[in-house]
């Protein structure tokens, strides 16, 4: 797969500067009405063509939020793609404004593209996750309007379970007080209640790809592993899987959160989980702010009941660098700011130089596939679909993205639309309630694309019809 990532992208760049054939405005024949939909706005007329070109790339417009890496923003521009970049989030109503605009978004974990948003983004055809999670993303209104989603599954994991290592050392030996007090002049040479990690049960809720990578690192440092996740998975070294949540709270002295957001684990440490706890223990959680009963976790730090806790992340997250985190943002924040050794982090947890720039590279590369190619392996929300890319000794082809409602007969309507040409290579699978087929007909004709795109637009099933090469 990461070869035919790195061929198609390079195939791209090279017939990006060749082109002899004239170009018309591709942007319509993204998520156009029908209404909206002329000759000159399907696709490209071909004349002499030496070599393939999708459409016009500089009519591509891309918006990047949350300061995605420079690695991604090269591949985009690389691409003649027109990106622009925006060190922060932004405001729902700005996002609105500026969404409506573009064919494609980059975000990370902070911007949240609701069904409210999405439904204004009527040229939007992909979304970049430059990070793991997509629960900021409503994945199933953006399936049923033909927007794909990507990610970077697990280019962030490794920086996330050496956080977890840090700061479980940093709460055994109350090192972030320490640092506190020495800056603002105290000493206090403390060893009363401060301990080494070796020995000790570290539990993981969530055995996944941080859960697991971070069990490694764990042991290695000569403490015990316990975990627990809803599905069965293979222990790493000599971890061990226990049956429930409970179990694992009783026998941990570290409790780690590496679950995704999801309304299952909305919560699912709050007063009682608390209480299961071991009197003395710690929690850490980097996964998402709404895991963890933040109110019942200062209760349990003011009554003794937790020795300590690091927090990466929070229901609410200001928009950017600077912004403060005050009770106008989650009503706790003074409380939570008060209490000693809990180590208060702004969700760094994948914010390494390493993990930014892979995650670009990836996550730019998905983009520009789906975006050139029609390629959606990878993405989250939609089937995973491939079709080998034409080749230049491949002239007045045409490679059609038909995504449609997952209902009875579509196929037969589209090779019925199809059967003047040539289908050279077709393919298609659902997920849900949407479906994807991609087809390379030869033989087609200036002027021909239009009547095609006219006779699937019209078609019921349609959800979204997109034109390549
Ligand atoms: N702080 C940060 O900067 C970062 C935070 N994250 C967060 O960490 C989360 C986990 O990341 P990965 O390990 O890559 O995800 P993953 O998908 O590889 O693993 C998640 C695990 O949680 C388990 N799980 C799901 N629901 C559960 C439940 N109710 N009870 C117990 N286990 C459950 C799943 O079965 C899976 O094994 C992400 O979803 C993201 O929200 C990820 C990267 C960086
Ligand atoms: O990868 C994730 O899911 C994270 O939580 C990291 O988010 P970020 O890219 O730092 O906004």
């Amino acid at each position: 797969m990461a070869t035919q990532a790195r061929d198609i992208a390079n195939r791209s760049l090279m017939t990006n500067s060749n082109v002899l054939s004239v170009s018309t405005s591709p942007t319509a024949a993204f998520h156009s009405p029908l209404s909206s939909l002329g000759a000159s706005q399907l696709g490209r007329v071909v004349t002499q063509p030496k070599q393939l070109k999708p459409f016009d790339t500089q009519d591509i417009k891309i918006l990047l939020l949350e300061n995605v890496n420079q690695s991604g923003k090269d591949i985009l521009k690389g691409q003649g793609y027109q990106v622009e970049a925006l060190k922060s989030s932004l405001p729902e109503d700005e996002l609105i404004e500026k969404i409506r605009d573009v064919h494609v978004i980059g975000i990370r974990s902070k911007t949240r593209l609701t069904e409210r948003v999405l439904r204004e983004a009527k040229h939007l055809i992909v979304v970049g996750c430059f990070c793991i999670g997509t629960n900021q993303v409503d994945l199933e209104y953006a399936a049923k309007e033909g927007i794909a989603v990507f990610n970077s599954p697990f280019a962030n994991s490794r920086s996330v379970a050496e956080l977890v290592i840090g700061e479980i050392i940093v709460l055994a030996r109350q090192l972030g007080d320490r640092s506190n007090e020495l800056h603002s002049g105290t000493w206090n040479k403390v060893s009363a209640k401060c301990w080494e990690i070796r020995g000790k049960t570290l539990g993981i809720i969530g055995y996944g790809h941080i859960g697991s990578q971070l069990s490694v690192l764990a042991e290695a440092m000569g403490m015990t592993v316990i975990y627990y996740d809803v599905v069965n998975h293979m222990a790493l070294g000599s971890a061990k899987q226990v049956p429930t949540l409970e179990a694992l709270l009783n026998g941990s002295d570290f409790v780690t959160l590496h679950v995704p957001e999801l309304p299952e684990t909305k919560n699912m440490i709050g007063a009682p989980q608390f209480e299961q706890m071991k009197t003395g223990s710690y929690l850490i959680n980097a996964s998402r702010g709404t895991v963890v009963d933040i109110p019942a976790l200062i209760n349990a730090s003011r009554n003794g009941k937790i020795a300590g806790a690091a927090l990466d992340v929070y229901p609410n997250e200001p928009g950017g660098n600077g912004d403060y985190f005050t009770s106008n943002l989650n009503a706790w924040a003074e409380d939570l700011r008060s209490l000693k050794n809990i180590i208060l982090s702004p969700h760094i947890g994948g914010s390494t130089e390493e993990a930014q720039r892979s995650i670009g590279v990836e996550v730019g590369n998905a983009l520009v596939r789906y975006v050139n190619s029609g390629v959606t392996l990878g993405a989250v929300n939609l089937p995973e679909v491939s079709l080998r890319s034409l080749t230049l000794d491949e002239p007045n082809h045409a490679r059609v993205i038909y995504i449609h409602h997952n209902v009875p007969g579509v196929l037969k309507q589209v090779n019925k639309v199809l059967s003047d040409h040539n289908v050279d290579k077709q393919t298609t699978d659902s997920k849900g309630d949407v479906a994807y087929l991609m087809a390379d007909i030869s033989d087609v004709q200036p002027g021909e694309i239009k009547d095609i795109a006219d006779r699937l637009e019209v078609l019921p099933s349609r959800i979204l019809t997109r034109f390549l090469y």
